[in-house]
């Protein structure tokens, strides 16, 4: 190692996007390794809206591993911290840069310890999937700055032991998560089913609705169901592998009609094995309810659907619509049903690509006041307003994968002290 009273400080800074599964990985039959008990399929979101930024740094001046989340000092002593900080060190290869005069060996990693800052530019642990873009970021960085030569299939598969979903933000565009058969995890990975050029007419509105802090994260939960229900063991062996084939037809012909039905089927299925769990448990709310009939009846109306929606363990919606028009008249639906706290402002009730406002016609309060109620409401029950039952709207489309951003302005941690700036 160069000269230990060198105040030498290598950094790496990377951002990775969240992702949303349409084919939901739910139970697992390995708790240690994260091992899946099926196959899973996401969407990988756009990091303009919704994504992690990690720098990671090495020095020979600090003296333990340390790591801050948004800016506060959080601990690394979890094992899944722990697990992936070991399986990238393991990976490490030598380097060196001798105008920093830094000089690395294999060996050297083992003792050298790192300094982790992390920003999500989206509410963490708010039903989001903070965690997945989170393990993705702090993995792909560590082996980047680790000179880790593996490809992201692996890397994919060390970031699925931060947390499961998290192996499928390692890709842009759409995500397939092969759960595998091998009892040491070694052949359950991510790879890429296609990128975000791919299907580039989707557009994608976040419905972040108000509620408390969930009671039962996707870890407990899925092992309960694992534990209780029947319908969890079924759906794993008979009806998933199927949706996971056809899945993947419709991403490669861009067939929304079957993208969507089986989205909202496997997400309906995820949530009634959550109702089969013993004791049952209840991600979704009134508001997730009152979305899903919206959508619903707005495409029976159709000749063919508009909008896709899915939930995660939470009552968030995640509505893909099929291109920008379908987005707007989603929106138009959507501000009309739930329209802001008389006293928010438009522009941060619906955040994201704001642009689309423009296309569904809304300026100011008045503009969504004014509304009209969709066409294919018949009766006044059905046309009811729920004022503030959503907190915000984000509107995003399919994303990139992780990048290394070079520009030292992005990093969050001070290149000479390797603090948090
Ligand atoms: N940027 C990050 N870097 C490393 N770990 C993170 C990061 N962001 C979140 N996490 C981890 O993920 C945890 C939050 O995960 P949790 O599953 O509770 O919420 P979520 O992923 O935001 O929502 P959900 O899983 O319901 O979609 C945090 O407590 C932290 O341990
Ligand atoms: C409903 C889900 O979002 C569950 C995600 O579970 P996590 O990946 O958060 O669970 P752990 O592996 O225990 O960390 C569905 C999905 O993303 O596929």
């Amino acid at each position: 190692m160069a000269c230990e009273s060198e105040k030498w400080v290598l950094m790496v800074t990377a951002q990775t996007p969240t992702n949303i599964a349409v084919i939901k990985y739910w139970g697992k039959r390995d708790e240690d390794l994260i091992l899946p008990i099926n196959d899973s399929i996401s969407v990988t979101l756009d990091p303009e809206h919704l994504c992690t930024t990690t720098t990671v740094a090495v020095s020979p001046s600090f003296d333990q591993d340390r790591m801050w989340l948004n800016g506060k000092e959080f601990s690394l002593s979890g094992g899944r911290y722990q697990r992936c900080l070991k399986e990238i060190r393991s990976r490490a290869s030598g380097f060196e840069d001798e105008k920093k005069g830094v000089k690395i060996t294999e060996k050297d990693w083992e003792n050298l310890h790192v300094h982790i800052s992390s920003y999500n530019n989206f509410p963490t642990a708010a039903g989001l999937a903070s965690s997945a873009a989170g393990f993705a970021c702090l993995v792909f960085s560590l082996a980047k700055l680790m000179n880790v030569k593996e490809d992201h299939g692996r890397l994919s598969a060390i970031a699925r032991q931060g947390s499961g979903s998290a192996c499928r933000s390692l890709y842009g565009g759409f995500a397939k998560w092969i759960m595998g058969k091998n009892d040491d995890g070694s052949d359950s990975m991510a790879v890429q089913l296609a990128d975000e050029k791919h299907w580039d007419d989707l557009v994608i509105v976040i419905a972040v609705v108000s509620s408390r802090q969930k009671e039962t994260s996707s870890t407990s939960g899925m092992r309960e169901s694992v534990e209780t229900s029947k319908l969890i063991h079924h759906r794993a062996k008979e009806v998933v592998p199927k949706r996971i084939v056809e899945m993947e037809e419709a991403i490669k012909n861009r067939d929304f009609e079957s993208f969507a039905h089986l989205s909202c089927a496997d997400s309906n299925q995820f949530h009634a094995v959550c109702m089969d769990t013993c004791p049952p448990i209840f991600y979704m709310n009134d508001t997730s309810h009152r979305i899903i009939s919206c959508v619903e009846k707005w495409n029976r109306s159709e000749a063919s659907p508009q909008v896709a929606y899915t939930f995660d363990a939470g009552p968030n919606a995640v509505l893909i619509a099929r291109n920008r028009k379908a987005a707007a008249l989603l929106l138009q639906r959507l501000l009309f049903h739930f329209p802001p706290r008389s006293d928010a402002d438009l522009k941060s009730y619906v955040i994201g690509d704001k642009s689309i406002l423009q296309d569904v016609g809304v300026q100011d309060m008045k503009d969504v006041d004014a509304l009209p109620a969709p066409p294919e409401i018949k009766d006044n029950i059905a046309a009811q307003k729920y004022k503030g039952d959503v907190s915000y709207f984000i509107c995003t489309r399919p994303g990139r994968g992780p990048v290394l951003l070079s520009d030292e302005s992005q990093a969050l941690l001070n290149p000479k002290t390797g603090l948090p700036k």
